[in-house]
């Protein structure tokens, strides 16, 4: 049984929808965002379906946030449409409040407060009855692995606890979109990897997922398609797969000790071989198969960033 998103979807809220803005849940239609004439956002398009779990990525200052802040009605775009399951998010901010939760990438919990005091009082700012407050709050720490911690203040449990807690507090009004703003940044492997079947779970328990991370790896393990932004521009979409294919699925480094390691792409083992091939026998070669941050790296020239 489902017990974490038991709503029913809307079914049309608006005339006027074109058929893209209809079947999704995020619809972003020649968005704009300037700052002082500097375009930050630039004509970005992109449709993110019902149920998928969607990651953007792009290097620091691509204009994800400033994206996920129009998305969460903080910021209001220059030009272009935003749709949040069909509700503009300009024409009707508080109806698009209700569609999504939000997990901040700094930690926004309440230091002096307990975990369930902390989602309480989220329940309280969302107006849930008092009379669903404690089932769902014991409901949402039990989902997150959280029930045995309930009464710990947030300043004495783990990065891996407090990241838990946040994705309990954003479920809380049982939105239909959550989005995570680089969900764990600074957690270790093993505490990432807890949160990562946690948000597949959210997924899979019907949320659409909208995450941002500079881990590739992470977007490569959990999402069905990506986004890289590049100077306010999406410059490529698809699957982790088709992205890869585009790039070359096997990717030949050239070591050299004065020039440093340089990357060569190639559309199977046969054609890296004939490249290997021809060069001198003393160079130090590695052949291996492309990944996402291979994609990354060629598409914006740019390393992912260090955290
Ligand atoms: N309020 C603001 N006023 C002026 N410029 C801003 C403002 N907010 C963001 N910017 C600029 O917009 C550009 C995009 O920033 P944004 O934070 O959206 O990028 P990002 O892709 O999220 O980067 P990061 O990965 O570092 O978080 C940056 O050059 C940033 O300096």
């Amino acid at each position: 049984m489902c017990i974490i998103f038991p709503r029913k979807i809307d079914g049309d809220q608006h005339c006027c929808l074109n058929s893209f803005e209809t079947n999704s849940m995020i619809s972003i239609t020649a968005l704009t965002k300037e700052y002082s004439g500097r375009c930050v956002v630039d004509d970005l398009n992109l449709h993110v379906a019902r149920g998928e779990l969607f990651g953007f990525l792009g290097p620091n200052g691509a204009g994800k946030t400033t994206t996920i802040r129009i998305i969460t009605t903080l910021t209001k775009p220059s030009s272009g449409r935003v749709l949040i399951n069909g509700i503009d998010v300009v024409r009707h901010p508080s109806r698009v409040k209700a569609e999504f939760g939000v997990v901040q990438q700094h930690m926004s919990l309440n230091r002096d407060l307990t975990i369930e005091e902390n989602l309480e009082l989220h329940a309280r700012l969302h107006h849930i009855p008092r009379s669903e407050r404690r089932e769902r709050i014991s409901e949402l720490l039990e989902y997150v692995g959280l029930e045995e911690h309930a009464d710990y203040l947030i300043d004495d449990v783990s990065g891996g606890m407090k990241r838990r807690a946040m994705i309990a507090r954003a479920l809380l009004h049982r939105p239909r979109l959550l989005i995570l703003d680089e969900p764990t940044v600074g957690l270790d492997v093993q505490t990432r990897r807890r949160v990562w079947d946690l948000i597949r779970r959210v997924n899979s328990d019907g949320a659409t997922v909208f995450l941002t991370t500079h881990y590739i790896e992470e977007a490569e393990a959990l999402c069905n398609r990506v986004g890289i932004m590049h100077h306010g521009r999406l410059i490529a979409l698809g699957t982790p797969l088709e992205l890869r294919r585009m790039t070359g699925m096997v990717t030949v480094e050239v070591q050299n000790n004065s020039n440093g390691t340089r990357y060569r792409y190639f559309p199977d083992r046969d054609a890296a071989a004939e490249y290997v091939k021809a060069l001198p026998d003393s160079t130090k070669v590695v052949m291996r198969e492309s990944n996402l941050e291979d994609v990354f790296v060629e598409l914006t020239g740019e390393k992912v960033r260090e955290t």
